[in-house]
């Protein structure tokens, strides 16, 4: 099965050279395309010094969007989603995530960070289900249809899409991995503000309950 990384990026200057240059340097993956979600950083500039390639929405649309395009410019059967602001990414954990793939045991791998740092290892273990690492099938991405409207409730659209679907689904832990926050990256207000509106977007992905009125 041929491999293609899609990575999200929006203004990830700072992190996204660390995280191309182990993507790179592992053997499983065939391809690598990074869709600059509308940056206003030097994300582009970084990436170009990298053999990938790079796709320029000229908005941002929201990760879901981006990871769409890149799904769509991708010609692997297997996609590996990876976030563009990991911290501690090795190509160990590339392939710990891909093998249960690969090797036929599922269709949809969950990476969670561990020992990585206490703030994004608690998120993470509350709420793993939202994580960014993941590698899933094609036919998955496939078979969900609006992902281009779900900003960052993605992850919870994948998640639920393969529970209705009786999909097959694995965790796995990455050690020492973490990811800059969103109050690291804009500042404490500017963060938590961002981290509201993602929370708006991912509830948005839930399901509605039935009105008890009759
Ligand atoms: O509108 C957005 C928001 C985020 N991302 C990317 O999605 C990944 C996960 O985002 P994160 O949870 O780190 O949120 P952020 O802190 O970037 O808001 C990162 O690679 C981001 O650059 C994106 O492509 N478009
Ligand atoms: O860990 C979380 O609470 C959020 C927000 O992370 P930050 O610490 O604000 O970067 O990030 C996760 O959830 C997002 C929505 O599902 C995903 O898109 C991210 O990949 C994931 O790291």
């Amino acid at each position: 099965m041929k491999v293609s990384a899609v990575i999200p990026a929006y203004n990830e200057e700072k992190t996204i050279g660390n995280v191309l240059s182990v993507v790179i340097d592992c053997p499983e993956i065939e391809e690598v395309i990074v869709v600059n979600d509308g940056s206003t950083d030097k994300t582009s500039d970084v990436v170009r010094q990298f053999p990938v390639q790079l796709i320029e929405l000229e908005e941002n649309r929201g990760k879901g969007a981006a990871m769409k395009v890149g799904v769509d410019r991708a010609t692997g059967d297997v996609i590996i989603f990876l976030d563009a602001d990991l911290i501690g990414l090795t190509v160990k954990h590339l392939q710990k995530m891909l093998a249960p793939v690969l090797n036929g045991e599922t269709d949809m791998v969950i990476g969670i960070f561990e020992h990585g740092r206490f703030a994004t290892d608690l998120a993470q273990k509350v709420s793993p289900f939202l994580s960014g690492q993941r590698v899933v099938k094609r036919s998955v991405i496939d078979g969900l249809g609006n992902m281009e409207m779900t900003r960052f409730g993605v992850e919870i659209a994948l998640t639920r899409y393969a529970l209705a679907h009786n999909i097959p689904c694995k965790e796995v832990y990455l050690e020492n991995m973490s990811h800059l926050m969103k109050e690291e990256k804009l500042g404490l207000v500017r963060g938590f503000l961002h981290r509201l509106k993602m929370y708006w977007e991912i509830i948005k992905m839930l399901p509605r309950r039935k009105s008890s009125i009759r």
